[in-house]
């Protein structure tokens, strides 16, 4: 009741069906609008406005969620109703008449889907932004809908190879998943996404990209990045901009969500990118606040878990079809701080979480993927044997390096493994770099890193050439191809290059289990 009672406070219009006839025929040139009226459609006028927060006496009965028409072409969506007082989002324009007349247009806000909108940079609403003409799609749909249920859902099995090494050998997304992207701003979370999208290229997936209260300047970046690739070409963008439209910022996330639902349910693999949430939950607590929602933690509305977890739950794997609709939403963390209220919260409601972290990105390790923090919940169930063989020997590689180094910094002179675990480190951090142009397929990362793990020497490899040789050596459709360890130093052996031995010392191994020998006192002076 809170929100009625402020509203109220707002100068309010006594409503009456004399007046909105006697408006109908002085000033209205909109024949949508009338058309409704005369259908017999729910009618009211406006008594009180709040930026985006409209009150309407006379629409008695409807329902929470409806999409209503004002006379003047604006579209508001209902959010709450007290009788005959109804308290709307204006979804267009905090600028609206006292006294504006409003019909319901449809029982739930609605906006177009079909193919007719890939390739389009478009509003929520599904209008068009890029100057390529208007679009005219055969359906709509609701945005609010519901998941799928449990029974209509199947296994996830097939790994959403995103082209890049650090994501795909590590944490592997399966098609279908919620994974979230978290990271502070400017460490790579949307770069990473831009080469998702573009290594879809060449399969049938549509990708679905939200951006909410994103800068000009990195959206223009973004789209760029996404024509140069052909991206473009399978990817629907939809665009909110907090300073257009707050409400169109809240909705966006639904909206896009309804139009990757049409795709999936019509037989196809969608994947939708959510950058940012962060602002997409700026936006509703802006909204919350304006309503006099009572604040919760951080401020946010007391509802704001179940704002995205009812989004994040359609995604899935349907049974019907086998189709999957996979969710990456991305999450801001100032100071790489993962446990503030809107990224547990996210964590918790997705199967997994891949950390951008900007302390890595200065340091030049880029993709900055933490290692230690990401994970992917679903990742091994579409791994074959031989690729979670080499993951854990991967992550076992690692944890030696970290261990050999910090081991190094205090002695001078390294057992032969030690100098493996440090050759076999420096080796992987080297074939995890890559820039943004840069996507290896699956079969390709794998052969580099087997390759990698092959020497039980600290001979070193020349990884740039090593990157070149596995580039385009496994052709698509070759998936049974299996390379032989022997093949492997064949093809690629030209490049390892052997260095002079250095003589073997005395010093205890370092094991993974077993933690490294104190370091020798100094002597005191
Ligand atoms: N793998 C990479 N190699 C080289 N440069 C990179 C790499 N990833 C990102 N960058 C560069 O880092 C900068 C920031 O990247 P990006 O915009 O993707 O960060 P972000 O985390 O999405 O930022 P924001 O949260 O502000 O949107 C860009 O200039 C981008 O070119």
């Amino acid at each position: 009741m809170a929100a009625a009672s402020t509203i109220g406070r707002f100068v309010g219009l006594s409503w009456n069906i004399a007046t909105v006839c006697r408006r109908l025929s002085a000033m209205f040139d909109n024949t949508t609008f009338q058309a409704l009226v005369e259908a017999g459609n729910l009618t009211g006028e406006v008594v009180a406005i709040n930026r985006f927060i409209v009150e309407v006496k006379g629409l008695e009965g409807v329902r929470i969620g409806a999409q209503v028409l004002f006379d003047d072409g604006q579209r508001g969506m209902v959010r709450e109703a007290y009788g005959d007082r109804v308290i709307l989002y204006n979804i267009d324009s905090e600028l609206l008449m006292l006294g504006a007349l409003a019909v319901v247009e449809h029982d739930m806000l609605e906006v177009p889907v079909g193919p007719e909108l890939v390739g389009r940079v478009i509003t929520p609403m599904g209008l068009p932004l890029d100057n390529l003409g208007p679009i005219t799609t055969a359906q709509h749909s609701g945005i609010f809908n519901l998941a799928p249920g449990i029974m209509d859902r199947k296994m996830l099995d097939e790994q959403l190879a995103s082209g890049v090494t650090a994501v795909d050998s590590f944490f592997p997304i399966v098609l279908g998943q919620r994974i979230a992207i978290l990271g502070d701003s400017k460490s790579g979370k949307s770069t990473f996404l831009s080469q998702l999208t573009a290594n879809q290229q060449g399969t049938d997936r549509i990708v679905v990209y939200v951006l909410v209260g994103k800068r000009k300047v990195d959206i223009e970046r973004l789209l760029r990045d996404l024509r140069e690739s052909g991206a473009m070409e399978h990817t629907i963008v939809v665009l909110a901009n907090i300073f257009d439209s707050l409400t169109q910022s809240y909705l966006a996330p639904y909206a896009a969500c309804a139009m990757a639902e049409y795709l999936w349910y019509g037989g196809q693999d969608v994947i939708i990118i959510y950058d940012d949430l962060s602002g997409h939950a700026e936006a509703y607590r802006q909204l919350s606040l304006l309503q006099e929602v009572d604040p919760g933690r951080d401020s946010y509305p007391g509802d704001i878990f179940y704002t995205h977890s009812s989004l994040l739950e359609r995604a899935g794997k349907l049974l019907t079809n086998g189709k999957t609709l996979t969710s990456l939403p991305v999450v801001l963390t100032p100071n790489d701080d993962i446990t503030a209220y809107l990224s547990t919260n996210i964590m918790s409601i997705t199967d997994g979480q891949i950390i951008f972290d900007l302390g890595y990105f200065r340091k030049g390790i880029r993709p900055a993927v933490n290692a230690g923090l990401s994970v992917s919940r679903v990742g091994g169930q579409a791994q074959t044997k031989r690729q979670k063989q080499l993951s854990t020997a991967l992550f076992k590689a690692l944890a030696r390096y970290h261990q050999a180094d910090e081991f190094s910094h205090f002695s001078s002179q390294l057992s032969k493994e030690t100098k493996v675990d440090l050759t076999r480190g420096k080796h992987l951090y080297a074939a995890l770099q890559q820039p943004p142009e840069q996507l290896f397929s699956l079969l390709e990362q794998q052969l580099m890193l087997e390759t990698i793990m092959l020497p039980e020497d600290d001979r070193s490899i020349d990884i740039a050439k090593l990157k070149e040789a596995v580039k385009g050596k496994v052709l698509p459709g070759e998936e049974s191809y299996t390379p032989t360890e022997e093949e492997l130093l064949e093809q690629f052996g030209a490049h390892v290059v052997s260095e002079q031995p250095a003589p073997a010392v005395e010093e205890p191994p370092v094991t993974p289990d077993k933690k490294p020998a104190k370091a020798p006192k100094k002597e005191k002076r």
